[in-house]
């Protein structure tokens, strides 16, 4: 039996235009996923997703993985679920090379679904390196990155950056554009996430943008002003001492950027009126800045405070559902059990 966890992400910048080729900056923060792998001899997949947003599931499936699984649960959400660990499985297989290995997959995550904290890369990262490991096959961080981004890609039908999939293998901070695809050192950000409860469809969004975008010049300038305004960022975070607790002045500074970036975003047409009010809430406690993070539609907003007054602010707002602190996890996927 093996465990591995990865963590969720937020982004400090740079969401949506990172799909058109612009940078982002996304940071993992401490929510994981595990996942426990077991594997079997009659070569099905049970799947144990017991902490599933809906009211947990349990689904097996026949040793071809183009079995659907057999279930009379709700079907949309648990349907999408499947499909991200079918991908993991299928990842898993050929990486150790036993294209009739079957496994008891075990979910457990603490990433709220859909809301921009990357719960899909997280699952399908910790999935592929548990599934793999269970066959005695060891992946180094960066090739369960490019897997878990395969999966990604093939689930959400090309519409996947590599951005989410390498934050959660790697952990820390990172900077994605295109192929391009590194660590950065970042100082230890005090981010504060509010979640609406809500959720946003990736696809959806992601082809919004691209439909403005083809449409109006001035929308892909938008897409371009926020590949500027994240470089501007990345700027400011190789110039701190990733040994230190942030200043006032970066915090200020990094603040001013995430200000803009949501306010882009919204331009953009990803943002909703409870994102907008969370965002509003925090600038209003006294954060440095906020935006929303992720695909957006609904979700989680990220804030940058280090006091106590944003938390506590957005537990006083109608359209915050829950609010945390969410600290960088300098780890990425790692094994918890083998
Ligand atoms: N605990 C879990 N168990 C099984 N599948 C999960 C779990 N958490 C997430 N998933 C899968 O990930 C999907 C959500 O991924 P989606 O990309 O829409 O949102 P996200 O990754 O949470 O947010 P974003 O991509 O905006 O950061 C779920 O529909 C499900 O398929
Ligand atoms: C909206 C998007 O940029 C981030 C979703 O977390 C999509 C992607 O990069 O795959
Ligand atoms: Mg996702």
């Amino acid at each position: 039996m093996t465990t591995c966890s990865a963590p969720g992400k937020v982004y400090l910048f740079g969401e949506h235009a990172v799909v058109y080729g612009e940078p982002a900056v996304p940071c993992a923060v401490e929510r994981r996923a595990r996942v426990t792998v077991e594997p079997r001899e009659d070569g099905r997949v049970r799947v144990d997703a017991a902490d599933l947003s809906l009211d947990g599931f349990t689904v097996t499936w026949g040793g071809s993985i183009d079995d659907r699984p057999d279930i009379d649960a709700p079907a949309p959400l648990v349907e999408a679920a499947m499909e991200y660990i079918e991908a993991a499985v299928r990842q898993a297989r050929e990486a150790a090379d036993r294209p009739d290995a079957g496994f008891d997959i075990t979910v457990e995550s603490a990433i709220p679904l859909g809301a921009g904290l990357g719960s899909s890369a997280a699952v399908v990262v910790a999935g592929i390196d548990a599934a793999t490991r269970a066959l005695g096959t060891e992946l180094d961080p960066e090739e369960v990155a490019r897997r878990a981004y395969e999966a990604e890609y093939e689930v959400q039908e090309g519409q996947a950056s590599r951005a989410d999939t390498f934050c959660s293998a790697m952990g820390g901070a990172v900077r994605v554009e295109g192929d391009d695809t590194r660590t950065i050192d970042a100082p230890p950000l005090p981010f504060v996430v509010g979640y609406d409860g809500g959720a946003g469809d990736t696809g959806e969004l992601v082809a919004g943008v691209r439909a403005l975008r083809e449409e109006h010049a001035f929308a892909a300038d938008t897409v371009e002003t926020v590949g500027d305004l994240t470089r501007e960022g990345e700027r400011l975070l190789s110039d701190a001492d990733p040994e230190r607790e942030p200043g006032d002045d970066l915090l200020a500074d990094l603040g001013e950027l995430m200000n803009f970036n949501h306010g882009l975003l919204e331009a953009l047409g990803v943002s909703a009126r409870s994102l907008d009010a969370m965002v509003w809430a925090a600038r209003d406690a006294g954060a440095a800045g906020a935006k929303l993070t992720g695909a957006g539609g609904g979700g989680c907003i990220v804030a940058l405070d280090p006091t106590d007054e944003t938390q506590h602010a957005l537990g006083y707002t109608a359209e915050c559902e829950q609010s945390f602190r969410a600290e960088l996890a300098t780890e990425g996927v790692r094994v918890e059990a083998a």
